[in-house]
């Protein structure tokens, strides 16, 4: 049987100046899956990510939904993703449950199917005892989890995640990776972008490799493993890892600082450790 694409990504530029971002990004996420995108830092994943969901448009290539392509109707496409804002992108003078509700009604939600799902979600990620704190004074882990939350009101069709563990604890995370994994038992698409391989060797179906730009690899974990562990093979594809350079003069109790005579070093800067008294104190 034909799998459903979920996403098809062709040709995908993007630059930023004389900086190419994203470098002609192919990629094919068929539906029900959980897909990985996993890269060094300054990759392009967010870059890709963003022309996905209708945030930045590329300059070359196309993204589809479902079929749908994203750029020639962005409503139609965002109304089947669900995507997790970035902290600064969220209403943090309303508390947890009122930004879920709201969330779920600028969705088009009833309030009180909004409310209900609202609990529903408070209960899942552990902010049931926090529903009626401001999200302001939420911690950065509390942020993640309820910005995970309000992706999810609407019960979209792909989730778009990008580094959704970030700051969770190690409970929520496993509560997180159970309720991502039955959304996707049930025909739910998750694509999320992270550095920790092994929480992405642990959730994620299919990975893609992606380094300057371009994928170096996509498939199911498995394929991409190629025998190895997802992290050696990570090295291996993107390289960059080299001998630890021990670093001297970050000895903790290494040296204690040479008095130079000179109250001046190579900078040009005066060092106020060697300004005489009568300087540093104006009488
Ligand atoms: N708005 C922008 N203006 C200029 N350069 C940008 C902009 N956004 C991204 N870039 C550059 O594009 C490249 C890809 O960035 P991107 O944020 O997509 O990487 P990433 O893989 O998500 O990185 P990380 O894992 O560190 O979040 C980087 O070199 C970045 O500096």
């Amino acid at each position: 049987m034909q799998e459903t694409l979920a996403v098809a990504l062709q040709g995908l530029v993007k630059r930023f100046g004389t900086k190419v971002a994203v470098n002609n990004v192919h990629l094919e996420i068929p539906q029900g899956t959980c897909y990985g995108l996993v890269g060094p830092n300054g990759a392009g994943k967010t870059t890709t990510l963003s022309m996905l969901t209708g945030m930045l448009r590329p300059d070359m290539g196309n993204a589809y939904v479902f079929g749908q392509d994203v750029w020639s109707d962005t409503a139609a496409a965002k109304r089947q993703l669900g995507i997790m804002p970035e902290a600064d992108q969220l209403f943090n003078r309303l508390t947890g449950l009122q930004l879920l509700v709201y969330s779920g009604m600028l969705r088009g939600m009833k309030r009180d199917v909004a409310t209900e799902r609202a609990h529903d979600l408070l209960q899942a990620f552990d902010l049931q005892g926090d529903a009626s704190k401001l999200v302001v004074d939420y911690s950065a882990g509390m942020t993640k989890k309820i910005a995970l939350a309000t992706a999810m009101i609407h019960a979209p069709k792909i989730l778009v995640l990008d580094e959704p563990f970030e700051s969770v604890d190690p409970v929520s995370s496993a509560n997180i990776r159970d309720i991502l994994q039955t959304y996707v038992r049930a025909g739910g698409t998750v694509i999320v972008s992270s550095h920790v391989m092994g929480l992405v060797e642990k959730i994620c179906t299919h990975v893609a490799v992606i380094a300057h730009g371009q994928v170096l690899a996509s498939g199911t974990v498995a394929q991409v493993a190629d025998g190895m562990d997802l992290e050696e093979r990570f090295f291996s594809l993107v390289g960059g890892r080299h001998e630890s350079q021990g670093f001297a003069w970050l000895g903790g109790v290494g040296e204690q600082p040479v008095q130079d005579e000179a109250a001046q070093d190579e900078s040009g800067f005066e060092s106020t450790q060697n300004v005489p008294a009568q300087n540093a104190v104006q009488q």
